[in-house]
């Protein structure tokens, strides 16, 4: 496949009349003039278009697209407990199976190629991802309210490891639902057969306030005091964090989804950005679940994640939009060890983006990552993964089919 005359970005700088040749899963070549190498004689016209690399959404519930609208204007604890728990109480396969195909009709609208999911029925989640074309990392989530979901986290890890697309993880929920057991347990299964780690942490003030309490230590001290954490270690949210907090996180090693938008929204908290960077922490975006954002999209997620933090801290220097468009590709591709990026060899996951629209314009060489941060609007106009297209020309085969039983399914949910 040959994508002809694209712009590209280097080092945030615009490089025009560029193609790109694809070769299977990999990128075979990029540069003026480079030809197509697979002979599979396909040809993109990417004139007036970026090529991005994929983005990463390092923390999501897809199938919570379902619940997309269903419960807002909550905090944390209540609108789990008395609104979402018990509807999810309800789901079945079937939810599930349609409510992850929704979620990646909206990333592949989004530029997303790759995601990190902790749910309910996740052979579902990864044979809808599959169909649908996304890479993922997916766990089963375990916690002790449901001992059933701790029996399927082994089984579904030796069920999908070493497929192509995706990569099993195990997902305890958080230290306020899971015992020392489960999560040691969780620990142990994921050391066993090389996997992620993947749990929410230090989200609310209410809950870290509550834990130290209780335990007389942080849900981070605790965590490292049973040598739960480390790099395989994936934790959402990190908002309440102590300094002791922050310098442990760095020094295991653990990687942090930052999901801006779901703490605002429930009123969470604003995370200690600055001082977990500064302090060395590998730093990545997520979405959360779309009940609770509600969108899946990480344009928003970089530019509230930049503004949230200038504003915090009065300092408009904060979080350049390098630094955040850093945290939704390469901070990621390090973290779950992802071969990407718009080179020859990388995996061809990547996004073409129309530049032809008025929130890139005025366009310079030096002004593509502050559009792409501060003021794009959508516009991904095609998405390929593993070297798939999945979207061209903004279209994506099947889409309405999915809205149609998307929205039966949740009505049917509903009606339980
Ligand atoms: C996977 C389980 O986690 C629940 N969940 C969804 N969003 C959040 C969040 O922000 N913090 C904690 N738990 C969350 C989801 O409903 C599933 O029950
Ligand atoms: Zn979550």
């Amino acid at each position: 496949m040959l994508i002809k005359d694209l712009s590209i970005m280097e080092d945030g700088r615009l490089l025009r009349d560029v193609n790109i040749a694809i070769d299977g899963s990999r990128i075979a070549g990029i540069g003026p003039g480079v030809a197509d190498e697979s002979g599979d004689g396909e040809v993109i016209d990417g004139s007036g278009k970026l090529a991005i690399p994929g983005l990463v959404n390092a923390h999501t519930h897809l199938a919570m697209t379902l619940f997309r609208g269903y419960a807002d204007d909550m905090e944390l604890l209540p609108w789990l407990s008395e609104k979402i728990w018990p509807l999810e109480a309800k789901l079945t396969a079937e939810d599930v199976r349609w409510g992850t195909k929704l979620g990646c009709l909206e990333m592949i609208r989004g530029g997303i190629t790759c995601y990190n999911d902790m749910y309910y029925f996740m052979d579902e989640t990864a044979r809808a991802t599959k169909e649908m074309g996304l890479r993922a990392f997916l766990s089963e989530v375990v916690f002790d309210m449901r001992p059933d979901q701790i029996e399927r986290a082994e089984p579904f890890v030796k069920r999908w490891k070493g497929d192509d697309l995706i990569v099993p993880a195990l997902g305890p929920h958080a230290v306020y639902t899971c015992s020392e057991e489960t999560l040691l347990k969780s620990k142990e299964i994921a050391e066993k057969h090389d996997v992620m780690l993947h749990i929410h942490l230090s989200e609310t003030r209410s809950e870290v306030e509550s834990f130290e309490k209780n335990c007389g230590k942080s849900p981070v001290e605790y965590l490292d005091s049973i040598g739960f954490l480390s790099d395989r270690v994936v934790a959402a949210h990190c908002v309440w964090l102590s300094e002791r907090d922050i310098s442990i996180i760095a020094e295991r090693g653990v990687t942090v989804a930052h999901c801006s938008i779901s703490n605002h929204k429930l009123a969470s908290g604003i995370a200690p950005l600055d001082r977990l960077a500064r302090t060395g922490a590998n730093i990545c975006l997520g979405t959360d679940g779309a009940s609770s954002n509600n969108s899946l999209n990480l344009f928003h997620e970089m530019k509230t994640t930049a503004i949230a933090q200038k504003c915090a801290h009065s300092r408009p220097d904060l979080f350049s939009a390098g630094e955040v468009w850093k945290m939704a590709t390469e901070n990621a591709y390090a973290a779950f060890g992802l071969d990407l990026g718009i080179r020859a060899g990388a995996l061809a996951d990547l996004a073409l983006i129309d530049l032809q629209k008025p929130w890139f314009f005025p366009l310079t060489d030096g002004n593509i990552l502050s559009h792409l941060v501060y003021s794009a609007q959508g516009g991904v106009d095609t998405t390929i993964v593993d070297g798939n297209v999945l979207m061209k020309g903004g279209v994506i085969p099947g889409e309405e089919a999915i809205l149609e039983r998307a929205q039966e399914q949740f009505l049917d949910l509903l009606a339980r």
